[in-house]
């Protein structure tokens, strides 16, 4: 069975047997945002390639790094590269890294993503904490859960209804009050496509009159995965790019103008996530 509790669990050990880092936060880094993984002290970074399991990163602004270290203090693991359905990975090795993560022993998980704005009230440059999402391909029966079920990992039908945890997204709505950061902090539903095409004018439209704030290629599936074996979840769309409404419009999605955007707000992303982590608390604070 592929990505299977014994698979995924020689992953972890390998990981484990290397570093002493026992992280309780698990960070994933969205296009262009990847130097959310360089905030980490002490750290001890291996490359996907040398991960046994582990697919690899092919996107640009996906570095294909796992890091481990200290945030303020707290051990985390970084994934500074996720994987996208996109590059032709199967749905269940693009969330393989949430059962990693569960297996060494995460119990939040932050995810991080570019996104277009499909709200009309949104910017270029808007960070819009997650509060619900859209899953486009779950609907044509690509979720990756689909296959047998593994109890270790979680049940069979896990509900969706409490997908994103309200105390972080209260926490991350405190947190962003107090940088300051209440004039570009939104909250909001984010949809999943399969990608790489960017949208058309008429699904962008489609998207927003069904709820939908920001759209993207990723972020859903791994949600699922951490929720269905037991972590917490918190997520944030950077808005890299309006989403194009309009036919008189001569605007073009790009990942250039994605990852540029990344750079800008980068260090602002960062400090919410890093007060963020020293906030949350756990179970397990022995780490
Ligand atoms: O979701 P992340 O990985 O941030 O990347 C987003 O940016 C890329 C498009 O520019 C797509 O991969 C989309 O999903
Ligand atoms: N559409 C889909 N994915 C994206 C976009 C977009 O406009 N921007 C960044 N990722």
């Amino acid at each position: 069975l592929r990505c299977s509790f014994e698979e995924c669990s020689a992953t972890a050990e390998w990981l484990l047997s290397r570093t002493e880092i026992r992280p309780l936060v698990g960070i994933v880094c969205g296009s262009g945002l990847g130097g959310l993984a360089e905030m980490l002290k002490d750290q001890m970074a291996f490359k996907y390639s040398d991960i046994p399991n582990f697919p690899q990163s092919t996107v640009h602004g996906h570095a294909g790094r796992l890091v481990f270290g200290k945030l303020k203090g707290k051990a985390c693991v970084c994934m500074q590269g996720r994987f996208h359905l996109y590059e032709g990975y199967p749905i269940h090795k693009v969330t393989m890294p949430m059962r990693i993560f569960k297996l060494l022993g995460v119990e939040t998980v932050i995810l991080t993503n570019a996104a277009g704005g499909l709200n009309q009230d949104y910017k270029v440059g808007d960070i819009m904490i997650i509060k619900d999402h859209i899953n486009m391909p779950g609907f044509a029966g690509n979720n990756p859960l689909a296959g047998p079920n593994d109890e270790r990992f979680g049940v069979r039908f896990p509900s969706m209804s409490d997908a994103y945890d309200r105390e972080l997204l209260q926490l991350a709505q405190g947190v962003g009050a107090e940088l300051g950061f209440g004039d570009f902090l939104r909250e909001g539903v984010y949809c999943v496509l399969g990608g790489p095409s960017f949208e058309t004018i008429a699904e962008c439209r489609m998207m927003n009159r069904l709820g939908a704030d920001a759209v993207g290629m990723s972020t859903v599936h791994e949600v699922i995965v951490a929720r269905h074996c037991g972590m917490r979840v918190f997520a944030l769309s950077l808005i890299t790019n309006q989403a194009v409404m309009d036919y008189d419009s001569q605007e073009k999605a790009n990942h250039e103008e994605v990852l540029e955007t990344g750079q800008l707000r980068a260090k602002q992303l960062e400090r919410l996530v890093s007060n963020m982590v020293t906030h949350i608390e756990h179970n397990n604070n022995d780490a």
